[in-house]
């Protein structure tokens, strides 16, 4: 890789070397832990946690999880204040999650900030179970930008670098670890490169550039005309420079650095949908998603009842990984939590994972629900030989199986809603006739 130049910025102790390394890039929803520790299985170098507002961190409380060996960045939730017998446990208040072992040395904590005094504030509660902080100068998001934070820090760049030498001097040198920054390109290419100049001249180790102006959407290709210049730029001040935006896996990322002449490489959307991209090509590159998800899948399953992630964003991810088109995808959306989904994708008879996602359900207080799918499936199980008959043809055929006079018992008003939740075992037998 093209990592060579007049001048390195030191790496400092406990933070990491941003040359040379193909990362998953911060990610909101999609960069909790079980994500993270999926793309480091599959071969990330280092991982990206999702942009967390410096506020949002500000005020929680850190803990080791005994259950899951996890770290735990939480705050009481209101309902909670309000309602003081709700579990003390209650994943739904964590607001930051981390593996100390796993993520050890790999882990990048993104913060959403427009002010140097809270952005240090922020930073100083990860900053020692984290290898580096990075701030978020290129989400296009209004939420974002509303409040000068992400993108809008492109147009002000004297606060995005006093919010990035105040965390090089109170952050990154008093706990050694790395300051970096991740920005989106300008329109000109010279506003660009006088921003960059001015941002790799605060101390930070790394910066990435997103290869898309502010107002492009995401579907729209990455623009790398500017990327040989900024690398170029980061090189000449010893800081080193990842590129994002369209890049597939690490075998693509790998030419392109070369191509390029910066120093690493950020995956996103497809790392979200498929984190084997990360595999080098010796160990036989990325799955091929459509017809391997569900290896993916199994791995990504065993992450997250291991850390007993939270429901909402297990079946979001799983959204995101399964392909639309297969049956279970179907299956997969209706489930009401972990039990249910492990059936949907039958993984019931994988290493214990129903038990496990039972325990889960029951740590996390989801009350075993029945999942509309599997209840479709038993109550046209239950009706199948009284449903209606809608036509002469019909009619025929169930006489010529049952015959003119088979019994015909209705059951009145079962509907899809008004059958209880019961052990699909016992419903046949408590609606046969
Ligand atoms: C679901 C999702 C969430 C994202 N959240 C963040 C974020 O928290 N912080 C950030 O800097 N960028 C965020 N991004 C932008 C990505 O980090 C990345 O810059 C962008 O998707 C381009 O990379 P790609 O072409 O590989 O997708 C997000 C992107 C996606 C798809």
């Amino acid at each position: 890789m093209a990592s060579s130049g007049p001048k390195r910025v030191p790496i400092p102790k406990n933070g990491v070397d941003y040359r040379d390394k193909v990362v998953l890039a911060p990610m909101v929803r999609s960069g909790e832990l079980p994500s993270r520790l999926l793309a480091l299985k599959y071969g990330a170098d280092l991982v990206w946690g999702p942009e967390t507002i410096d506020r949002a961190i500000i005020g929680t409380t850190r803990r080791l999880n005994p259950h899951t060996s996890t770290i735990e960045f939480s705050r009481l939730p209101t309902s909670k204040i309000k309602n003081p017998t709700l579990d003390p446990e209650n994943r739904e208040s964590v607001i930051y999650r981390i593996h100390p072992d796993f993520e050890k040395g790999r882990l990048i904590y993104q913060v959403g900030t427009a002010n140097p005094d809270l952005a240090v504030q922020a930073a100083k509660m990860v900053a020692p179970d984290v290898a580096g902080i990075d701030v978020n100068a290129g989400c296009p998001k209004p939420f974002s930008t509303a409040g000068g934070m992400g993108a809008a820090l492109l147009k002000t760049p004297d606060l995005l670098c006093s919010i990035l030498t105040k965390l090089v001097e109170e952050i990154g040198k008093v706990y050694e670890i790395g300051i970096s920054v991740k920005i989106r390109i300008l329109d000109k290419p010279e506003d660009t490169a006088a921003l960059v100049k001015r941002l790799a001249a605060t101390g930070i180790t790394g910066l990435t550039v997103h290869c898309r102006t502010t107002p492009m959407r995401p579907r729209e290709r990455a623009i790398r005309g500017q990327l040989k210049m900024v690398g170029d730029i980061c090189r000449e001040a010893g800081v080193a420079c990842l590129m994002n935006g369209d890049v597939r896996s690490r075998a693509e990322a790998l030419q392109l650095v070369k191509e390029y002449g910066v120093d690493g490489a950020m995956i996103a959307t497809e790392a979200e949908k498929n984190p084997s991209c990360f595999r080098p090509e010796a160990e036989g590159g990325p799955h091929e998603w459509r017809s391997q998800w569900k290896t993916v899948v199994i791995e990504y399953m065993r992450f997250a009842l291991q850390v007993q992630n939270r429901w909402g964003n297990t079946k979001y991810l799983l959204g995101q990984m399964i392909p639309g088109k297969e049956k279970c995808y179907a299956d997969m959306n209706s489930s009401k939590c972990y039990q249910d989904v492990i059936k949907a994708l039958k993984l019931d008879s994988v290493d214990g994972m129903l038990e496990q996602a039972k325990t889960v359900d029951e740590r996390l207080g989801i009350p075993p629900r029945e999942s509309r799918a599997s209840k479709r499936a038993r109550i046209k199980e239950a009706l199948k030989s009284d449903a209606p008959v809608k036509n002469k043809k019909e009619r025929h055929e169930r006489e010529a199986d049952e015959g003119p006079n088979a019994k015909r018992v209705r059951l009145p008003n079962v509907t899809e809603d008004s059958v209880p939740n019961m052990p699909e075992a016992a419903a046949p037998a408590a609606l046969s006739v």
